[in-house]
């Protein structure tokens, strides 16, 4: 697999002629880069490398990364009046239609909204705060909008930059640091076994299993074959990190593969007993893997420490350790949501409860802006239709950064009320929005794009 394209449409999309014709006042040209040409996307990986302080990449590596990602809509705004490499785009964005897992999904029975994911947003520091990121970011939304597709999404470099543009995270994740010595395992002993795999092995079966288990997953996404490879260092085989990656799988009773780790034991100072294992992935299917792959992690001899990143907010491990202060969790907001369209999105996820919501969602853009009607129906089924408020209905004003954040049912209502930042029309309509909105498990994103 090389891309996720579901459907190209996506990369043909003329750049948004709003933000042409506003950058084109500031002497700038906004145009579309063809993925095609080695060098034109050499030039724009490398305006990409520089803007997130990257090393310079050798010509192998440019044409490595085109092969992986050249399949996205690769948008590079270039300053023709430079005197020294006018070529290179003085800022980029990279986007592509993705699918986003929702409420109700299930393996049997799938629930994705198409999505439009943003990435590789940088502007040259030589041309930086004069509205460049502004008109790439409104450019992909107008044309994500244009294009049909109901939500925008990403992950940020900074929380500040993206709620001017309407996003909001809507999905949390967890860094884990844990004492393995104050850590006894305290969780079931599971039927199945762990076992060594190849990394190459690994590869392939985590793609497999990651593709069920987003399935199950509000808030994950289908990944790409680059991101695959990026995981085990197969974009750069001779770094330190790559030859030290390790692999497990988990086999339930059947033999079927339920879970996967990929990982890394380093350092051992000052006696040889005190490594630190980094965990790159833990992929689980059933609570049982879970068990397996985490209870072998921590009971790793010579270890001491075991870090693990963007784990669940929910992570079951908390109940499995004999300890609560063994582990020190930190909590990211991760996954990044824009509403573009109301009744497209709040129709794909599925409901807790039945029940009507009135929605006053104000939005500087445009796109989420109305009085909408929330039905859901007793089957966990929703229907939005615009209607000013309705009597006896539950409502909420809000804009549209708290609609995203409400959207995967992650962030309460009620919360929202609290903070001050959702106004209730009638008393109670946040509770009544909870019952409605809120899911058994938090929404979870387990990548960075
Ligand atoms: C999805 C992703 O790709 S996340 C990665 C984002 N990129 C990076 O972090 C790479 C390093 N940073 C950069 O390349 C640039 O500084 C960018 C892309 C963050 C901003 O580009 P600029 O062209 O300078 O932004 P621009 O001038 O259009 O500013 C737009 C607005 O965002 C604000 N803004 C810009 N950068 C930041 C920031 N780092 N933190 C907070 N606000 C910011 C500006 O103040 C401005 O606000 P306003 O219009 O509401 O007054």
């Amino acid at each position: 697999m090389t891309g996720s394209p579901r459907s190209a449409d996506f990369t043909t999309a003329p750049a948004d002629p709003t933000s042409r014709a506003r950058l084109a006042e500031r002497g700038l040209r906004y145009a579309l880069v063809d993925t095609d040409d080695p060098t034109a996307f050499a030039d724009w990986l490398r305006a990409d490398d520089r803007g997130f302080h990257l090393a310079t990449r050798d010509d192998e590596k440019y044409e490595r990364g085109r092969a992986g990602i050249g399949y996205r809509r690769t948008t590079g705004v270039y300053d023709d009046g430079l005197s020294v490499d006018p070529q290179i785009p003085v800022a980029t964005v990279g986007s592509w239609r993705g699918e986003l897992t929702v409420p109700g999904s299930t393996v049997e029975h799938p629930s994705t909204l198409a999505a439009w994911a943003i990435s590789s947003v940088t502007v040259a520091s030589t041309h930086r705060r004069r509205g460049i990121a502004r008109n790439l970011l409104e450019g992909e939304l107008r044309t994500a909008a244009s294009l049909g597709v109901p939500m925008a999404m990403l992950t940020v470099s900074e929380s500040t930059i993206y709620g001017r543009f309407g996003f909001a995270p809507a999905a949390f994740a967890t860094n884990w640091t844990i004492d393995t010595r104050r850590a006894k395992w305290n969780g079931p002993a599971v039927p199945g076994a762990v076992e060594f795999v190849g990394i190459e092995r690994f590869r392939l079966e985590a793609a497999e299993l990651h593709e069920r288990v987003r399935l199950t997953t509000p808030g994950d996404i289908d990944l790409w074959g680059h991101h695959w490879d990026q995981q085990v260092g197969a974009t750069d085989p001779d770094e330190a990190r790559t030859k030290q990656l390790r692999a497990v799988r988990y086999r339930d009773a059947e033999g079927v593969t339920r879970g996967l780790a990929l990982y890394r034991v380093t350092g051992g100072e000052p006696d040889f007993s005190q490594h630190v294992v980094e965990v790159d992935r833990l992929i689980s299917e059933t609570p049982d893997a879970a068990s397996a792959l985490w209870r072998y992690l921590l009971e790793l001899d010579l270890v001491t420490e075991v870090r693990a990143q963007l784990r669940p907010v929910d992570e079951v491990l908390r109940w499995q350790i004999a300890d609560y202060r063994a582990a020190k969790v930190e909590t990211w907001e991760h996954q990044y949501l824009r509403v573009l369209d109301v009744p497209t999105a709040f129709a794909a996820r599925s409901y807790a409860a039945p029940g009507r919501l009135a929605l006053e969602v104000t939005d500087p853009l445009g796109f989420a802006a109305g009085s909408w009607l929330l039905t859901v129906s007793d089957d966990g089924a929703g229907a939005v239709t615009t209607a000013s408020a309705v009597d006896g209905v539950p409502a909420l004003r809000l804009t549209v950064n708290e609609l995203a954040a409400l959207y995967l049912g992650g962030v309460a209502a009620t919360t929202l009320v609290d903070a001050g930042r959702v106004v209730e029309g009638t008393v109670g309509a946040a509770s009544a929005a909870d019952r409605m909105l809120r899911t058994a498990r938090a929404p979870w994103l387990s990548v960075w794009y």
